[in-house]
């Protein structure tokens, strides 16, 4: 009981209405097994990516093959939990002219962030397109910490950030030139709202936007140029294009980890415009100008979103592949069964003891992980966009 209340779930009762499947997904015991699948697995492969280290020294490039399949092991899992476990569908809305050349280039994606689940809906189309292992993103330095996944982040040379200028200017230029000759295809995320979309930061930032003499936006927060404009010259002639990517969801629904891991389906959709990088601005001030003034037209189509529940252009919806269930599946084989050995050891000692040490592991497990899950939810976000940089709390 005390294990289920970390989670938080709603109590679920079976009933005839609800399928078994569906009961079955609602169960704490399932939840357990799935982020204990993902953790120790996930330690694993961190432990096999530091015995990586020697090797770049030899070879870089091997070394960085070798990470990228190596994330993908970590990432699918998340991947696999979204359209293999809740089922959720992602609908692309594109120019079918550039829908082949997704996965084919180096791209920077520039995406909304209002969703807790929008890195992972981002990271599903990576892995549709065979991009998943490599895919980069501007993060915050805070999430470098976040074990399993900030430590893998760490060995696929994501670029991090403190939301500091002074120091941000350097480190970010150096972390994206040494990017230029990554060996294989990336996608590039770029949030540039910078922080999560909340009331209180829309209120904010769009009183600087009034400041600044620029038209207000209803459903994004005024994008940060900066970032922006060091990723796209430190990136020119390596990307090829900008993906302006905006998300929604079907049914005005507020999509979380937590509903994934209960087995929620939800539908996203996603409007992406190709625009080839030659196309952004090279000086700083007018590269500032085309981004405001993409973050209008975003705002625009949400809008369209909105009234009409669809984006613009025609849909495609790139098929699921089974890599990322494959992977969930060896990975669960690999650590579920030395586990089952050790319940039946403990069980058959029969001592107390043994058994106490046990829960209490499986407690903290239990605790760790909603911890990690608590990085994803809105409501625990920084007060980055509030308050004056010197103030933050990130
Ligand atoms: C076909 C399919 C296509 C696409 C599929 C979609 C996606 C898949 C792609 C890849 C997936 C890869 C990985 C995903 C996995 C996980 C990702 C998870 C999470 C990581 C996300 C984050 O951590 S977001 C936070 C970090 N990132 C950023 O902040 C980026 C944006 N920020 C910047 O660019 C900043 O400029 C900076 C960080 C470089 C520097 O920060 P600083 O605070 O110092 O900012 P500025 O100097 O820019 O700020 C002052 C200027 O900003 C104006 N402004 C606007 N609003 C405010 C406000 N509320 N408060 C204060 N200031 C504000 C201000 O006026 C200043 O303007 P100037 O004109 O003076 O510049
Ligand atoms: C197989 C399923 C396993 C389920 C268990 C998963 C446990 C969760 C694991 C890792 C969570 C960390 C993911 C990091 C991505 C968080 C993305 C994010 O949204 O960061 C916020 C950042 O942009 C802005 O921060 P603020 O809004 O300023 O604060």
């Amino acid at each position: 009981m005390l294990l289920h209340n970390y989670f938080c779930f709603k109590p679920f009762l079976f009933s005839r209405r609800m399928g078994l499947l569906q009961f079955l997904k609602s169960q704490f015991l399932c939840h357990l097994i799935i982020c204990y699948v993902f953790l120790v697995s996930g330690l694993i492969v961190n432990l096999i990516q530091i015995c990586t280290l020697p090797l770049w020294l030899v070879s870089k490039q091997l070394a960085r093959k070798i990470n990228i399949r190596l994330a993908y092991c970590i990432a699918s899992q998340m991947v696999a939990a979204l359209e293999w476990w809740s089922g959720t569908e992602c609908t692309l809305y594109t120019d079918p002219k550039s829908y082949p050349l997704y996965g084919k280039e180096n791209a920077i994606v520039v995406l909304n962030h209002s969703f807790e689940i929008d890195f992972l809906c981002g990271w599903t189309f990576c892995e549709r397109f065979g991009v998943l292992g490599s895919s980069k993103v501007l993060a915050k330095k805070e999430l470098a910490y976040v074990p399993v996944i900030g430590w893998m982040w760490y060995f696929l040379e994501i670029v991090f950030c403190k939301r500091k200028w002074e120091e941000d200017r350097t480190t970010v230029a150096q972390s994206l030139q040494k990017l230029r000759d990554y060996p294989e295809n990336y996608w590039f995320l770029l949030y540039c709202e910078g922080t999560r979309f909340t009331p209180k930061k829309h209120q904010f930032s769009m009183q600087i936007a009034e400041s600044k003499g620029l038209p207000k936006l209803k459903y994004h927060l005024l994008p940060r140029t900066k970032g922006f404009y060091v990723t796209v010259q430190n990136l020119r002639g390596t990307a090829a294009a900008i993906y302006d990517s905006t998300l929604n969801f079907r049914n005005n629904e507020v999509p979380t980890l937590l509903g994934i891991l209960n087995g929620k389906k939800y539908h996203a959709d996603l409007y992406v415009r190709r625009i080839p990088l030659e196309s952004v601005p090279e000086d700083e001030a007018e590269c500032a100008a085309w981004l405001h003034k993409l973050y209008q037209e975003k705002d625009g189509f949400q809008e369209q979103y909105a009234q009409t529940g669809r984006f613009p252009g025609p849909m495609v919806s790139p098929p699921r592949r089974p890599w990322s269930l494959i992977n969930w599946l060896f990975w669960s084989c690999v650590v579920l069964y030395p586990l089952g050995l050790l319940i039946a050891q403990l069980l058959s000692s029969g001592s107390v003891l043994t058994i106490a040490a046990a829960v209490v592991v499986c407690s903290a497990v239990s605790v760790g992980i909603r911890w990690m899950i608590g990085q994803t939810e809105i409501d625990k976000s920084s007060n980055y966009g509030i308050k004056p940089a010197a103030l933050n709390n990130n």
